[in-house]
């Protein structure tokens, strides 16, 4: 069965690679076995996801030798313990250099598959199924894979491109609602980094991003995936430009961590973040006022929250001391200069940071 559906590239030399995005891309095994064309794959993915989504996948790599290894699921499981453990698959199953992973899953999956696929025999290849939408607009593309450390998030990790992203957009329907909800945060942050008239149309199309309408949502995981594919092929190292994919995330990931491994959803933690970032990029008198406030409006149209927990400035700003944007002993932030235009800034007064982290984090 072929599926119509969208694709967007991502360009980066003899390490290009499509991302497919439409409904039902999982009930086609033609689709899947041109981009899975290892004849020993080990997909990777969770019990939640496993008892959805698993059979699909198999039935659709019929002929091929599939292993599957089912993880625990949970944002507190994204560890060295895991990773350890697709390894230890890999090694069960005898898996030679030119097997292949498949991540089934959200960004715990993806970031945790890709690591593995990047350091299994020093490199092998591995495609991206992801089923949230977190994942398909961003986790799943781009090439950065990782674990959790205790004391802080995504510390250890590779920068590895997939093959292939294949984000069949009708798994989401089984999506919880929260989760949902998290992953709009990232489409949030796109309008706000990098294309003003998405932002505005994120804002007129609320109710139908909600109610999950196809069209809305295909236009959603098009646009995000558009803006991460041309950031990416700029800068696939963060050396600079594509830090601004960062946007909320030192703050964020600093209330992830303070609040325990998936307690706060790291999309909530992003929205937090995003508003603390705004209220920071007002304060340097760069985004109007206006702008701040439509920003902490469309999130909550959303259902995103807002006001970071009360982790506390010192614990915040010590957790925020390990982000990977530290240059120098100095924390680099990303801050608007204005609605669609993101900046990474090294110069912001000290005054300003602590003020933001005070009123937000208390
Ligand atoms: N590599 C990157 O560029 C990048 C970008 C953004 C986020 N991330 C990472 O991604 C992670 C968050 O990813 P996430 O939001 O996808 O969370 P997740 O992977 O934990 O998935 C969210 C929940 O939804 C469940 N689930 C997944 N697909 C489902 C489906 N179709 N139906 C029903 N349930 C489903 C999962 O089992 C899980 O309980 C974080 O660890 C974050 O650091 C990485
Ligand atoms: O792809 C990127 O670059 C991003 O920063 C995307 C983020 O949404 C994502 O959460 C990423 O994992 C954060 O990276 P980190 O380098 O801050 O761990
Ligand atoms: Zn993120």
């Amino acid at each position: 069965m072929t599926q119509r559906h969208e694709q967007v590239d991502i360009e980066l030399g003899d390490r290009s690679y499509p991302i497919l995005i439409g409904p039902g891309l999982l009930s086609d095994p033609s689709l899947l076995r041109s981009h899975v064309t290892a004849r020993d794959v080990l997909v990777v993915t969770n019990e939640t996801i496993a008892s959805l989504y698993l059979p699909k996948l198999t039935t659709a790599l019929d002929g091929k030798r599939v292993v599957s290894l089912a993880l625990p699921d949970g944002e507190e499981f994204k560890t060295l313990d895991s990773y350890a453990r697709i390894l230890d698959a890999l090694m069960d199953a005898r898996m030679n250099r030119d097997a292949a992973v498949v991540a089934l899953g959200g960004g715990v999956v993806g970031d945790m598959a890709g690591f593995a696929a990047a350091s299994y025999q020093r490199g092998i290849d591995y495609v991206q199924v992801p089923t949230t939408l977190l994942a398909q607009v961003d986790s799943s593309v781009g090439g950065k894979t990782a674990v959790n450390h205790p004391k802080g998030k995504n510390m250890i990790g590779a920068f590895y491109q997939p093959r292939c992203v294949i984000a069949d957009t009708s798994t989401l329907a089984t999506l919880p609602d929260r989760e949902y909800r998290a992953g709009i945060a990232e489409v949030v942050k796109y309008g706000l980094i990098y294309d003003p008239a998405f932002f505005d149309w994120l804002e007129a199309n609320v109710e139908a991003l909600l109610s999950r309408a196809d069209a809305a949502l295909i236009h959603a995981i098009r646009r995000s995936c558009e803006i991460k594919a041309e950031v990416v092929g700029v800068d696939e190292r963060e050396q600079g430009l594509r830090a601004i994919l960062n946007l909320g995330h030192t703050f964020g990931h600093a209330i992830e961590t303070a609040m325990g491994y998936g307690n706060w959803l790291h999309g909530e933690a992003v929205a937090a973040g995003m508003v603390m970032a705004a209220d920071m990029s007002s304060a340097l008198g760069w985004l109007a006022a206006a702008d701040r406030d439509r920003t902490v409006k469309l999130l909550t149209r959303f259902g995103l929250p807002t006001q970071s927990p009360r982790i506390g400035a010192a614990e915040g700003r010590q957790l925020m001391g390990m982000d990977k944007k530290v240059l120098d002993r100095k924390l680099r932030l990303v801050l608007l200069r204005r609605l669609g235009q993101a900046d990474i800034v090294s110069d912001y007064p000290n005054e300003v940071l602590e003020a933001t982290l005070k009123q937000h984090f208390g």
